[in-house]
């Protein structure tokens, strides 16, 4: 039918899914990794301090200190194209895109810093999706990440004259998919390997502990993900939580004291991953990749290997079709 010319234009109706990460800052300087964390800890979802103790805190000396210190991390691990952070999420959207054809629009948004939330959902219905899979990549949920991302999903729709219809994809810590996805990953990664470990460590992000007394569900599924995945594999894993941040308790064991443990009690061979990033980022290639293994060196470990991420690898993207598919179920 022709729309009379003074109406306004309507692109033909398509589905839409918007792949979520955390974001990265677009740059490896002080200015950038300032704005980016100034976002992200001003955020009351992932610091759960009052406003009134936290900010003068976070502006009067994280802000001032943190950034230059972070950004040469960063520099560290900068690939030519970006933030590997941003790299590995941008291959899997055109992966995805590839695997679910030109008929549906992939495609990727940051909870913090570019491309935002609310831009992507914005441009994305104005081309045309009327229904939109948000799929935040976190296998685990927490209050401090999936329910951020739905939180700033809930803000962007509240701006809107006509809204798509919305669907989120849930935490598949324990999908069949997912540890398939793992186990099959990790499986070639050990037998690439040029040594047979004595231990095997799995690594989540750390979250303060009371977050499990609160009700977060995310230290039980990363709990969960090991267990299948031991299973899956026929091997013990070691699981331990990195990247304290603060001065309140975090979750246990470290993933420092895990490393030095495991060297100072002979185990000299040591392979760990981190079965709960979607996609390399500074807390894997810096901390687990770097620190960790000068961690382990300085503790009398002799051999260490980090295994990189799912990223955009055959066995990650099956999964990742796979839930996508699923959830999409009825609007295909
Ligand atoms: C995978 C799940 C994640 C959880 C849970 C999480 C909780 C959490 N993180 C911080 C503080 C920081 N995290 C930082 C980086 C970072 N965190 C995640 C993921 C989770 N965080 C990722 C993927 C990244 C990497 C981003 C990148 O650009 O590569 C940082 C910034 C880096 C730095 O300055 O060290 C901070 C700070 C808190 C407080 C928290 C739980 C409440
Ligand atoms: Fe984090
Ligand atoms: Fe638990």
């Amino acid at each position: 039918m022709m729309l009379p010319a003074s109406h306004p234009p309507v692109a033909a109706p398509k589905v839409g899914v918007l792949l979520v990460n955390l974001g990265t800052p677009d740059a490896p300087n002080t200015a950038a990794v300032r704005r980016y964390l100034a976002e992200f800890l001003s955020d009351r979802r992932v610091v759960e301090i009052p406003s009134l103790i936290w900010k003068p805190i976070l502006h009067g000396i994280i802000l001032r200190t943190r950034p230059a210190k972070s950004a040469a991390n960063y520099a560290k691990v900068w690939m030519d194209e970006g933030s590997p952070l941003a790299v590995y999420t941008n291959r899997q959207a055109s992966a995805l895109q590839s695997r679910l054809g030109s008929a549906i629009d992939v495609r990727v948004a940051m909870r913090y810093g570019q491309p935002a939330i609310a831009s992507q959902l914005s441009a994305m219905k104005a081309d045309g999706c009327n229904r939109i899979l948000v799929a935040p990549l976190y296998p685990q949920y927490s209050g401090a990440t999936t329910a951020t991302v739905v939180d700033e999903v809930g803000r962007a729709l509240a701006a809107m004259r006509w809204q798509p219809a919305l669907r989120t994809l849930p935490a598949y810590h324990d999908d069949p998919a997912h540890i398939a996805a793992l186990a099959t990953r990790l499986k070639t990664q050990l037998a690439e390997l040029d040594f047979e470990p004595d231990a095997i460590v799995a690594s989540f992000h750390g979250m303060p502990e009371r977050t499990l007394q609160l009700g977060d569900p995310y230290h039980c599924h990363c709990q969960k993900t090991a267990r299948l995945l031991s299973e899956a594999l026929g091997k013990p894993l070691t699981i331990a939580f990195q990247s304290r941040f603060g001065r309140a308790k975090w979750l246990e064991p470290s993933t420092e004291d895990t490393i030095k443990r495991l060297a100072n009690e002979g185990k000299k061979r040591v392979a760990i991953f981190a079965p709960g990033f979607s996609a390399d980022c500074l807390e894997t290639l810096e901390e687990l990749a770097m620190l960790g293994m000068e961690q382990f060196e300085e503790a009398g470990g002799e051999h260490y290997a980090y295994l990189p991420c799912l990223n955009d690898s055959e066995p990650g993207m099956d999964m990742l079709e796979t839930l996508i598919r699923r959830e999409l179920s009825g609007w295909l």
